[in-house]
């Protein structure tokens, strides 16, 4: 399997290799965020790519925005095409190294991005980063790849497992929006640091 690094995925932005980069906000998200009353909540979107999630958000009204990325080329991207995106809430990165406390963290293809050995740590991180009651919510792939990754599978019985350590799990479930090319293979989690 290759490395994982900062190197692989600069790489894969300057050959164009963004199979995963749908050109839009993912909508199981944006109906996510859509239903949040309190904008003034912190929110981070870890592994944010072009950060679509990012752009709607802070258009919507969630000025507490941070996106993080390990790679250089779709931050620089999304500066330029969001100018008003403030640069200090940018974070060029490694998400395990990230300090901060947030209410809300945004899963969209960061877990499937990952090499599967660090998702004890991943989700460890998460509980780190997240405050009291915070939440993780969105999207992971509930299925299987024939190929290497990234991105890499799973099976929902597999995070439930996994999460159920570290989050009082609120919502698990199919996911209805996800975009055609997704449906039937995406679960929808609400997760929350509610356990000691
Ligand atoms: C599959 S892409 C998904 C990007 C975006 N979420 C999307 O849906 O378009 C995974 C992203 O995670 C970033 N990434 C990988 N490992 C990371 C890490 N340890 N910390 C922060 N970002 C990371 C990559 O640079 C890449 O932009």
């Amino acid at each position: 399997m290759a490395f994982l690094d900062k190197n692989y995925w600069t790489e894969r932005y300057s050959y164009g290799k963004t199979g995963w980069d749908i050109g839009f906000a993912s909508p199981p998200l944006v109906q996510y965020l859509d239903q949040i009353k309190n904008k003034e909540i912190q929110v981070l979107i870890p592994g944010a790519g072009s950060g679509y999630e990012a752009a709607y958000g802070w258009k919507s009204g969630f000025h507490n925005l941070q996106l993080l990325d390990l790679s250089y080329e779709p931050l620089e991207r999304f500066k330029s095409l969001n100018p008003s995106f403030p640069l200090d809430h940018i974070h060029h990165e490694d998400f395990f190294l990230h300090t901060g406390k947030y209410d809300l963290i945004l899963e969209q293809t960061f877990f499937c991005a990952l090499d599967p050995g660090l998702r004890v740590d991943y989700a460890k991180k998460m509980k780190e980063l997240l405050s009291p009651g915070g939440k993780i919510a969105g999207v992971w792939f509930d299925r299987e790849f024939d190929f290497e990754g990234p991105p890499f599978g799973g099976k929902s019985e597999e995070y439930r497992f996994l999460f159920e350590k570290y989050f009082e799990v609120h919502t698990f479930a199919p996911c209805y929006n996800s975009i055609p090319e997704r449906l039937g293979s995406e679960v929808f989690m609400i997760l929350e640091n509610s356990k000691i």
